[in-house]
């Protein structure tokens, strides 16, 4: 850890902290995050889910884990570094975002997760504050509860923070699978749009409520699972009225508002896959080229990440195509390097690490935690600002229709009903065992100093469980 100057904290997590630090030899920002519990082996550092899984991925838009670092028995993530989080990004932001830079930045985070999807892992905790920003660029980060889709169920843990919290997941269901991810995405598109968290729920309970009092309640044939589920927990959907998404997000066009209806469909199944996502009519302006052979295999980093341009740029039907076919052709590369040094001298009593990621979101499934709304809107940047007391339904009552927009006469949009096959495909390229104290990730594919911004203020907001 010597080798790097601490600047400042960015971020703390429930797992970690991370800070701002500079390679006092290249001069590189880096993120370390300094993981909060002891890790006595370094077989217990490498089973981590987030080292594990991120030593695997390796996308223009996925956080690049560059080390581990473990000494003294303190754990460190050494990740590139990023301006900020989409949380902050909405936070400070005066106005709502255009559909165009919703759209540009979404296309970028359904890339990477037909990317991690196609591999078998799914995320299982995307929220804003786990998506990080740099300039146009966005990064998907925290794979601390990242799961390989081939590890067995029942999945017992409650995953991600609640207000992203797919249905199934709340209903406890101990079978679920990469449409968690995209009901998360369902929601944060929405709340890209209007600055404000779709459902919040204050309790699992209170959270299907507010989930409810969006899309209304499954029946039969929306959800006949989620009954089953419901019966099983002894659960009664609170029969509401579902509100138009067009309504709720006035300024969303009709593809934007049906592709987060279909995002938040109840049944998982009924949820596009993210690759059924890139190819979605919101996504049309959008152009995608894959990353070049040289460029993924190199060591050098591409200037601009994400590869994509818009419309404007290639016109024709024929550029408009998705070059898709990486998904399931790219082979990872494997340059990853390894570097010798002592591992740190052993202290401390050894002990058993259950990374089951539980802690803090352990909350009991009761119907008496709903909470009834209290009618105080405000958009997410102004001073004063509480998550608790924003949603979009409760704004409902300030909306001034347009009525120039047919979004605000079609009603609910339908939903895709698309019916993917979501087969796992094999993981590739293993990742060398690591040989002692240092791990380095893929360091040359990280971009240069001058171009990382300093760090915004760290604004934490918890959530979870
Ligand atoms: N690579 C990075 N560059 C800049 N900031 C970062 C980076 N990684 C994380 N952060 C900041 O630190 C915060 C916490 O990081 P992270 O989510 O990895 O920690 P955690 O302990 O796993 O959090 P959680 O409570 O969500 O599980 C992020 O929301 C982000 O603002």
């Amino acid at each position: 850890m010597e080798r790097y100057r601490v600047a400042k904290e960015v971020g703390d997590g429930t797992f970690g902290t991370v800070w701002q630090a500079i390679n006092k030899q290249s001069g590189e920002v880096v993120a370390i995050k300094k993981m909060k519990i002891k890790y006595y082996s370094w077989e217990e550092c490498l089973n981590l889910r987030e080292v594990k899984s991120l030593r695997r991925l390796n996308h223009p838009n996925i956080i690049k884990l560059k080390e581990v670092i473990r000494e003294n028995d303190t754990l460190y993530l050494v990740f590139e570094y990023m301006e900020c989080n989409l949380y902050q990004l909405m936070k400070k932001r005066g106005k709502p975002f255009t559909e165009v830079e919703i759209r540009n930045w979404c296309f970028q985070i359904f890339q990477a997760l037909a990317y991690m999807h196609q591999r078998g892992y799914f995320h299982r905790d995307l929220k804003p504050e786990n998506i990080l920003v740099t300039k146009n660029i966005l990064k998907i980060a925290d794979f601390g509860l990242a799961r390989e889709a081939s590890s067995k169920p029942p999945f017992t843990e409650y995953v991600s923070t609640r207000w992203y919290r797919a249905p199934e997941v709340l209903l406890q269901s101990s079978v679920y699978d990469f449409a968690v991810d995209m009901w998360a995405m369902g929601a944060i598109i929405a709340e890209l749009f209007t600055l404000c968290p779709l459902f919040p729920g204050s309790s699992e309970a209170d959270e299907i409520y507010k989930i409810c009092s969006v899309i209304g309640p499954p029946n039969r044939n929306s959800w006949a699972k989620g009954l089953q589920l419901a019966d099983a927990i002894k659960f009664q959907f609170p029969q509401l009225a579902s509100v138009p998404l067009s309504l709720l997000i006035p300024s969303a066009s009709q593809d934007a508002v049906n592709l987060i209806s279909s995002l938040c469909s109840w049944d998982p199944s009924r949820r596009p896959t993210s690759v059924e996502v890139l190819q979605h009519s919101f996504f049309q302006p959008c152009f995608y080229i894959p990353p070049s052979p040289r460029v993924r295999l190199s060591v050098g980093a591409p200037k601009t990440s994400p590869s994509v341009i818009m419309k404007g740029v290639l016109e024709s039907e024929a550029a408009r195509r998705y070059s898709l076919d990486f998904l399931s052709n790219a082979r990872m590369s494997s340059n990853l390097s390894f570097t010798n040094v002592n591992e740190s001298s052993r202290t401390g009593v050894q002990r058993n690490i259950k990374m089951s990621h539980q802690e803090n979101k352990n909350e009991r499934f009761d119907t008496n935690d709903i909470k009834p709304y209290r009618h105080q809107p405000a958009a997410r940047n102004t001073p004063g600002y509480s998550r608790m007391t924003c949603n979009v339904v409760e704004k409902l009552a300030h909306l001034t229709v347009s009525p120039n927009r047919d979004s605000h006469i079609a009603g609910k949009a339908p939903n895709l009903n698309l019916r993917p096959a979501r087969e796992p495909s094999q993981l590739v390229t293993q990742p060398p065992a690591l040989k002692s104290g240092i791990w380095h990730g893929r360091t040359a594919l990280l971009g240069r100093p001058n171009d990382i911004p300093a760090a915004r203020c760290y604004h934490a907001r918890k959530v979870a469980g």
